[in-house]
């Protein structure tokens, strides 16, 4: 193995895609809270923790999972050989103490919002992961988190509640569509997820009503006067496709969460527009 190899590999373990797109959600915490003039360095800080602590998220989850990955994901950096499984889990400590540093310059409540997450991102694949239901809807959280994580870090967190719920809800959708796409190596390593422990088709209803839920709360932000008429004409069109992989979700698993993820990709640049909106007159 070619450090070049090794160093891709070790890229891949944190899913960079997953780590600029928390790191994006961090921000719009802050953002929608109108803080990033105000506190620029505490903002900086809690995007920098987020991506740290995803990274570390995503590397020891590839750690712990390289078993199962050699079923579900044999073309991912452990089970392929470019990583090893022990640099795998120093590379995801490295990252965890540069998040737990970072986190410690901010305000309380921050702090706070860090400590649960970092300890949730170590307990996740190990406690969580096989427990029906539990497992997602702790991704959830953490997914949505990160929008109270951004706001908490310039002391303001009220908007960020309801984007909180947003993402979160669309994430357990997605993750449950993941664990039916992922049924074989789950089962195979007795992992008891929601797809396993209900039956596949009645888990797939389940996400599918979550999702519908966050669709039809998804003008919330607005209605509240968090952002301008703007977000609407973002928003509806990721509703729009968010809901379409619900719907495929029943045919073809692997399709709809990849399709769910652009769509709440789509939501997230509408919570920026949304607010951005609200600094532009008559907009
Ligand atoms: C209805 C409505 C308006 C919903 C809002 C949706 C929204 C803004 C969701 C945010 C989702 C997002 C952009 C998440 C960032 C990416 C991330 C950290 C995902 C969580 O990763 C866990 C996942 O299981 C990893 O698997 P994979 O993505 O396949 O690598
Ligand atoms: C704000 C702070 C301090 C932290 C943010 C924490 C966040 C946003 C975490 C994002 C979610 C995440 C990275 C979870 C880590 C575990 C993970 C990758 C779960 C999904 O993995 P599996 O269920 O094993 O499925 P795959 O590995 O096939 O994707
Ligand atoms: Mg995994």
């Amino acid at each position: 193995m070619t450090a070049g190899e090794t160093g891709r590999g070790l890229l891949e373990l944190t899913r960079p895609v997953n780590v600029v797109a928390a790191s994006v959600l961090t921000f719009i915490g802050a953002f929608v809270a109108g803080g990033v003039t105000e506190e620029p360095v505490a903002v900086a800080a809690a995007v920098g923790a987020t991506a740290l602590a995803v990274g570390a998220g995503n590397a020891i989850n590839d750690y712990f999972d390289r078993e199962i990955d050699r079923i579900n994901r044999p073309e991912r950096a452990i089970p392929r050989g470019a990583v090893s499984p022990r640099g795998a889990l120093a590379f995801s400590i490295v990252l965890f103490a540069g998040a737990v540093v970072l986190a410690l310059t901010l305000p309380p409540l921050a702090i706070a919002i860090a400590t649960v997450n970092l300890l949730a991102l170590i307990a996740y694949t190990e406690f969580f992961k096989g427990l029906p239901g539990l497992g997602n809807a702790l991704v959830a959280y953490l997914v949505g988190s990160t929008f109270l994580f951004g706001a908490a870090a310039v002391e303001e967190i009220g908007p960020a509640v309801v984007l909180f719920v947003l993402a979160a809800v669309a994430t357990l959708t997605r993750e449950i569509i993941k664990d039916v796409e992922d049924i074989e190596g789950d089962r195979e390593e007795g992992l008891n997820t929601l797809p396993i422990a209900i039956g596949e088709r009645r888990a797939l209803v389940v996400a599918a009503v979550l999702l519908v839920v966050a669709v039809l709360a998804s003008p919330v932000p607005f209605l509240r006067g968090y952002f301008g008429v703007p977000y609407l004409l973002v928003v509806a069109p990721a509703d729009a496709v968010m809901l379409f992989a619900a719907y495929e979700s029943f045919d073809d698993p692997t399709a709809s969460q990849s399709r769910l993820k652009y769509g709440m990709f789509l939501a997230a640049l509408a919570f920026i527009v949304g607010r951005g909106a609200l600094e532009v007159p008559g907009l």
